[in-house]
């Protein structure tokens, strides 16, 4: 099949004209993004649930089939270095400029270019909030949906279909000590106790092959007053099969009396191979066997497909383009990764699971 760039890439322009930047989350039922999916759909039946706060569901559907396609259409922010407009679509020469057209709207654009161009029956859920690091849509629509028999999941893996991911873990401790002049010894200062922790915590073993990373530290006020209060922002990701709750022991046996606080935990991609989500995998690579995928290995990152899975759904995350060049200035895709994802697409969607 040959890929019909022109109408991928005239698909993507509105899409990446609508600023569906998260946050802020100033994403709207009736606004710019809702109202070019259903330019971009004629023939589809489209549905918007407004879960409130930018989370949007809209599904679009035409015909019966068991085989979903998800989206996120929304974005990062504006990283700091743009030479384009970021919601432009600057044409290069064999590749296109603009914020989310890797991370994930070039997804969406070769979608509406399939459904131009076939009439096969298909059923996309494209959702708005996967940046705002809650999955509030996939799991609200997952709550009483659950009758797929595949789930694509657009993330950019490089147009491989992936099965296997790690999980993911991010939270906050927070450390108190006691206000004192820093001349007075014997006092405890938080400071000293975050910066103890941090140091242990990644002398652990397995702390590099967790990822975990120590984004964010903040607390005390100057040199000579000792700290009362720090808060440490970390994160890390557990492999397929493991737990993320073992290391997360460890640090926090690290820490004295911090106290943690969860702020985000996905399940690894399948979360445990026993269970309904390493079910639903063995299923997800029989299946991208079976409609000819060509299979890659294992990502770092966390992708809702894992929430798919859980629920026993197989999940595939195929998309177009790079990890390296989403949530960053400059944000491109290549034309060849479009029209190659457009082929594998047309594959799952005449190859109906
Ligand atoms: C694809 C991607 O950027 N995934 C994010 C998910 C963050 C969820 N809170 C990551 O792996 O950090």
């Amino acid at each position: 099949m040959t890929a019909p760039l022109e109408d991928i890439l005239a698909h993507l322009e509105p899409l990446v004209e609508a600023d569906s930047q998260n946050p802020p989350r100033h994403i709207s039922a009736d606004g710019a993004l809702v109202a070019a999916v259903r330019r971009g759909l004629p023939g589809f039946v489209v549905n918007v649930r407004d879960l409130g706060d930018g989370c949007l569901i809209i599904e679009a559907r035409r015909g019966e089939t068991g085989t979903l396609f998800n989206v996120h259409l929304d974005t990062v922010p504006v990283a700091p270095g743009w030479s384009h407009d970021p919601h432009v679509l600057t044409r290069a020469e064999d590749r296109a400029f603009g914020l989310g057209v890797c991370d994930t709207k070039g997804a969406a654009g070769v979608l509406f270019a399939l459904a131009q161009h076939t009439d096969e029956p298909m059923h996309l859920l494209l959702t708005t909030d996967e940046e705002a690091g809650k999955s509030r849509c996939i799991r609200t629509y997952l709550e009483d949906s659950t009758e797929a028999r595949l789930a694509v999941v657009a993330e950019p893996t490089d147009c491989l279909a992936r099965t296997e991911h790690r999980g993911i873990f991010s939270g906050v401790a927070r450390f108190e000590g006691e206000s004192a002049h820093a001349s007075d010894t014997g006092r405890r200062s938080a400071v000293h106790d975050a910066a103890r922790m941090i140091a242990a915590a990644l002398d652990l073993p397995g702390a590099a092959e967790s990822r975990l990373n120590f984004g964010r530290i903040e607390g005390g006020v100057k040199a000579n007053m000792v700290a009362a209060e720090a808060e440490v922002q970390f994160g890390f990701r557990n492999r397929p099969g493991t737990e993320h709750r073992d290391l997360l022991r460890q640090i926090s046996g690290l820490a004295g009396g911090a106290r943690f606080e969860e702020r985000f935990v996905g399940p690894a991609l399948p979360h445990d191979r026993d269970g309904a989500s390493g079910r639903a995998q063995a299923e997800a690579q029989a299946l991208a066997s079976r409609l000819g995928l060509p299979l890659g290995a294992p990502v770092d990152f966390w992708t809702e497909a894992s929430l798919f899975a859980e629920a026993g759904i197989p999940a595939i995350v195929l998309g177009a383009g790079s990890i390296r060049q989403a949530h960053n200035a400059d944000e491109f895709v290549t034309y060849g990764q479009l029209a190659k994802l457009y082929d594998l697409y047309a594959e799952v969607v005449t190859g109906d699971a």
